[in-house]
């Protein structure tokens, strides 16, 4: 039962379960890049999938097995061998690599959701793990619903998987039940009545349906031991999400003197991350969000400002330069030359593909030098967002607008843009400029899609700054998110309309092959 470490392990599942949220489904060069950027912020493992779930997961799991080299890479796949024997064959280039299997132990998810008895749930978590571990000495095992159990249950079938060679154990939250002391003391008693529960990490992985994922993961580790934390960027996830990684890294850290923990996690790079993980799905991250929210570190009222500038501790506990805020400075300009846009990519952690992505990428930003004076480091990041976008090879391609309005008629909107190769042109009229432009495309593409979200945001401050549209669709049940920037809102709105298009269209594609 003793804890003989204090390297508390941060394993981070913004590619899987953050990808759960609606809308968030990602590329594999999207997830790509993000995992990049976790491999940059020191994360223990990345869990870059669910092999099984479709024919993309596994290509995406696959091509980061192959690039990742510092953390682990990791695939879920439910208890069975199908699952198994496909995470196992994505995560095949991996130097390092996890296969996390799961089933759920609660009497609700056994009787109702996979209609087994407990006795079949008990063999089929064994013999799970058993094969998991014919692929890999590292194998998680997860009691989905785990705080919903019978204790008893619990103990019994947790015994077994360690006996089978599970070398993680993650006490599963999944629906936000949990309160931290109940769920503290639970893995505790876990951890007690299990004989051979030091045979294994433990790990806590809760949901935010309460508003309470951090409070029990941190519970989890202090009260009942666990060493590893599942979380995810911005707290991303399944419905209300998931326990943002940002928020446990910087507890820890901030009050080393009660947890008294180790985190190997670069925290300069939180902020870097958490940006482009909110670039890359559409979900902006709110203002007043712990350490990644715009005003995180901003004091608004007189006595704060007085306060911080005689003594910067009087209200801030944790420096915003630690946690990877640098002041929102003029980078580059019109007359600056590629090795200074190259370095300033180095700087901002930005790998380009090839020589002639950030040839093109540095093109762009002459063009946008030219229109707008001031570059920021958030238009830089905006600007190579689109460019390896474009570079995806998608089935649909915006080419330019012409978009005309007056307070005296309807706007109208003609749109160029490729289909499948084939250059369209396209006219359309709407209640706004922005409907207009969507109702010319429709007019080409029918795509029958609803659009459920569409909202502006200013990347930098002042009226010349670019525009990050985000628009959501759903169809048959797919909701995704598609993303654009410009300095016109229009032209930034049809970018994020066509990139929403895209990814319905692989994503219906991969569903029904005909298409
Ligand atoms: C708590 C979590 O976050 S778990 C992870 C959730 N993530 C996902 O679901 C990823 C996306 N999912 C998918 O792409 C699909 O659901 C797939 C590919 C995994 C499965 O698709 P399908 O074969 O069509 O099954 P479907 O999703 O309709 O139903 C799930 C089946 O898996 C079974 N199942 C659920 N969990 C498990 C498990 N851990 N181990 C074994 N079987 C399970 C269910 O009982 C059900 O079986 P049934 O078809 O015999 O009734
Ligand atoms: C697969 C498990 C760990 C999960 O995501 C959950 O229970 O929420």
């Amino acid at each position: 039962m003793a804890v003989d470490s204090n390297k508390l392990i941060i394993f981070d599942t913004t590619l899987r379960d953050g990808e759960q949220s609606p809308g968030a489904s990602m590329t594999r060069d999207e997830k790509i890049r993000i995992a990049r950027q976790l491999e940059r912020l020191k994360v223990d493992i990345i869990e870059a999938g669910f092999a099984a779930a479709s024919q993309g997961d596994f290509e995406s799991i696959h091509a980061i097995s192959g690039i990742i080299k510092d953390a682990t890479v990791c695939s879920l796949s439910r208890a069975n061998d199908k699952d198994i024997a496909r995470a196992a064959e994505a995560l095949k280039p991996a130097a390092r690599k996890r296969i996390h299997t799961f089933l759920a132990t609660s009497p609700l998810h056994m009787e109702k959701k996979l209609r087994m008895t407990p006795d079949q749930v008990f063999e089929q978590a064994k013999i799970a793990v058993r094969y998991a571990r014919q692929f890999t000495d590292d194998v998680e095992f997860s009691p989905e619903d785990g705080s919903r159990s019978d204790m008893d249950f619990l103990c019994r079938v947790i015994e077994a998987v360690i006996k089978e060679g599970a070398t993680t154990i993650n006490f599963a939250d999944t629906v936000g039940y949990a309160v931290p002391e109940l769920y503290g003391n639970m893995l505790r008693t876990l951890r007690e009545r299990i004989p051979n529960s030091d045979k294994a990490v433990w790990s806590v992985h809760c949901h935010n349906d309460l508003g309470m994922g951090v409070a029990n993961s941190l519970a989890g580790v202090m009260i009942g031991g666990a060493r590893q934390v599942e979380c995810t960027i911005n707290g991303l996830g399944e419905r209300a999400g998931n326990t943002a990684l940002e928020e446990i890294v910087m507890a820890v850290r901030t009050r080393k003197d009660y947890f008294n923990l180790e985190i190997g996690v670069d925290a300069t790079q939180i902020v870097p991350t958490s940006k482009l993980v909110s670039q890359i799905t559409g979900f902006a991250v709110q203002p007043n969000k712990s350490v990644v929210g715009a005003n995180a570190f901003a004091h608004a009222s007189g006595i704060h400002q007085d306060g911080v500038l005689k003594a910067r501790d009087t209200y801030e506990i944790m420096r915003a330069e630690d946690v990877g805020w640098s002041a929102n400075k003029i980078v580059l300009g019109k007359l600056s030359g590629r090795n200074a846009f190259k370095q300033r990519l180095e700087e901002l952690g930005i790998t380009m593909e090839s020589a002639a992505d950030t040839d093109a990428a540095f093109i762009r930003f002459k063009e946008l030098a030219d229109r707008k004076s001031e570059i920021f480091d958030e238009d830089i990041m905006a600007l190579v967002s689109d460019e390896q976008h474009s570079h995806e090879h998608e089935y649909y391609n915006f080419v330019s607008l012409t978009q005309q309005s007056s307070s005296a008629s309807k706007p109208v909107a003609s749109v160029v843009f490729s289909m499948g190769g084939k250059e369209e042109i396209c006219k359309g009229e709407g209640n706004g400029p922005v409907d207009a432009i969507v109702n010319a495309i429709e007019s080409k593409v029918a795509s029958g899609a609803e659009l459920l979200l569409f909202s502006v945001n200013a990347i930098t401050t002042g009226t010349e700054s670019q525009g990050e549209v985000t628009m959501r669709l759903s169809k048959a049940g797919r909701i995704v998110n598609g993303v654009g920037a410009d300095l016109d809102i229009v032209v930034a709105s049809a970018k994020a309309y066509i990139s929403a298009l895209n990814k319905l269209h692989s994503k219906i594609e991969k569903l029904n092959p005909q298409l």
